[in-house]
């Protein structure tokens, strides 16, 4: 409903998310014909770069989330050659997300099945309460897997966000229809974001320590989230630019994308330098670095970007947040949905992080949090 809810917004002349009564669709407004087609060939099209089964010993990717984006682009190309109408995808929207959220509560529903005949130790540890809503909601198998095709790790990154790119251009391509030519703030919006995605693709097997492949089950949070949430609400600003153009200064542009590479590099560096750390606390990079033992033999930073913050990835995420919302101007709401919505996310995964290191390291984590006191704003958080 939300994810409804917003684009209905996004798309009302008022773009209000407090307007009274609210902007609510009408039913032929829900459907159209195209729209699973769409998605299910979208999915498709991403189950041809398979994703091979995944241990945390051994990875075999054949070929990687990036050359799928790539590929995507190139066929998208040839589809706006041909004089394809990628505009189209703005009325599109929300029979789009009707049939990603369709498919999402589908797919969670075989999933929470098939999780009664997967072995004990293949099971989440959060998502095995007996309570059935529950645990359909968090998941209760962690890594589903068909044969040796991985379920999970396929829909974390690939469907859902290079869907959100191609959404993205789709706003653009519908703002030059109505208006001639892309406008500033629309192409910082998808420059911004496509670095983001191909970012995320590019270093897609970062994603194999975060807690969601590692801990969390794969039940409808998580598949809602990654193939209806992700592409349909963090495409939000791009909608809003198609109704709503604002008039964006040089020197306002300037100083976005500054604001923009200054949280990107912050964000790549540290995790950047986290993720060789834990592959190889010897290389060149991080062996200078100050750490501290913790009893199970694994190291934690305490110098570097780790020796800043705890969470120096999430605070370079929060400024490229207030960078994607920026372009869209002071007057609406409504494009700052998604850094309020992440800062929310953020904290209470840092909170949850927090807890599960406090329990993997005890005392030394302590230590640690002595020599870093600020969990995510230096001197403020
Ligand atoms: N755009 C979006 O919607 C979202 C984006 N993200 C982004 O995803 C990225 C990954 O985030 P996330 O998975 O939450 O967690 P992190 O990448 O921050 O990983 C946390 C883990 O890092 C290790 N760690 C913590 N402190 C140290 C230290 N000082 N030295 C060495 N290792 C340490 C611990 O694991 P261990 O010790 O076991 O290695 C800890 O559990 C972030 O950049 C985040 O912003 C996340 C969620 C949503
Ligand atoms: C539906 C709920 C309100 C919230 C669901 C949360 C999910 C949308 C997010 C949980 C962790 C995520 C990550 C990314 C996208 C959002 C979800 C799925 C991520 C793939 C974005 C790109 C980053 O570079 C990343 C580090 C690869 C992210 C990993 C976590």
């Amino acid at each position: 409903m939300t994810v409804l809810f917003l684009i209905c917004v996004s798309q009302s002349p008022e773009a209000s998310v407090l307007q009274w009564p609210p902007p609510l669709p009408t039913t032929a407004r829900l459907w159209d014909l195209l729209a699973p087609v769409l998605v299910l060939g979208w999915i498709a099209v991403h189950l041809i770069s398979p994703v091979r089964a995944i241990t945390f010993t051994s990875v075999c990717f054949s070929p990687s989330g990036f050359h799928g984006l790539c590929i995507s682009g190139v066929l998208l190309m040839m589809l706006l050659g041909l004089g394809a109408p990628l505009g189209y995808l703005f009325e599109l929207l929300l029979p789009l997300a009707v049939c990603a959220i369709a498919l999402s509560f589908l797919f969670s529903v075989y999933l929470y099945m098939r999780s009664f005949w997967a072995p004990p130790d293949a099971l989440a540890l959060g998502g095995n309460t007996g309570s059935p809503l529950y645990d359909f909601f968090i998941g209760r198998e962690l890594n589903p897997r068909i044969g040796n095709f991985d379920l999970k790790y396929f829909c974390e990154l690939r469907p859902g966000l290079s869907g959100w790119v191609v959404i993205n251009l789709g706003m653009l391509m519908r703002e030059v229809e109505i208006r001639g030519s892309p406008s500033l703030s629309m192409i910082l919006v998808n420059s911004f974001q496509l670095l983001y995605v191909a970012d995320a693709l590019w270093n897609e097997e970062a994603i194999l320590t975060t807690m969601d492949i590692v801990h969390d089950g794969f039940g409808f949070m998580l598949v809602f989230g990654d193939l209806a949430w992700v592409p349909f609400t963090y495409s939000l600003q791009a909608a809003f630019l198609v109704m709503h153009p604002q008039a964006l200064s040089v020197l306002g542009a300037a100083i976005i994308v500054a604001l923009n590479g200054i949280g990107y590099y912050i964000f790549r560096k540290s995790n950047s330098q986290k993720n060789q750390f834990r592959q190889d606390p010897t290389h060149s990079s991080v062996a200078r670095l100050e750490t501290i033992g913790t009893a199970t033999g694994k190291r934690l930073l305490v110098s570097g970007w780790w020796g800043l913050v705890r969470h120096p990835n999430y605070l370079g995420d929060l400024l490229m947040a207030l960078a994607w919302s920026l372009p869209c101007g002071f007057s609406h709401l409504l494009p700052y949905f998604y850094v309020i919505y992440f800062t929310v996310l953020l904290i209470h995964r840092e909170a949850r992080d927090e807890r599960q290191c406090r329990a993997k390291y005890g005392l030394a984590w302590d230590t640690y949090c002595q020599h870093v006191p600020y969990r995510i704003f230096p001197y403020i958080y």
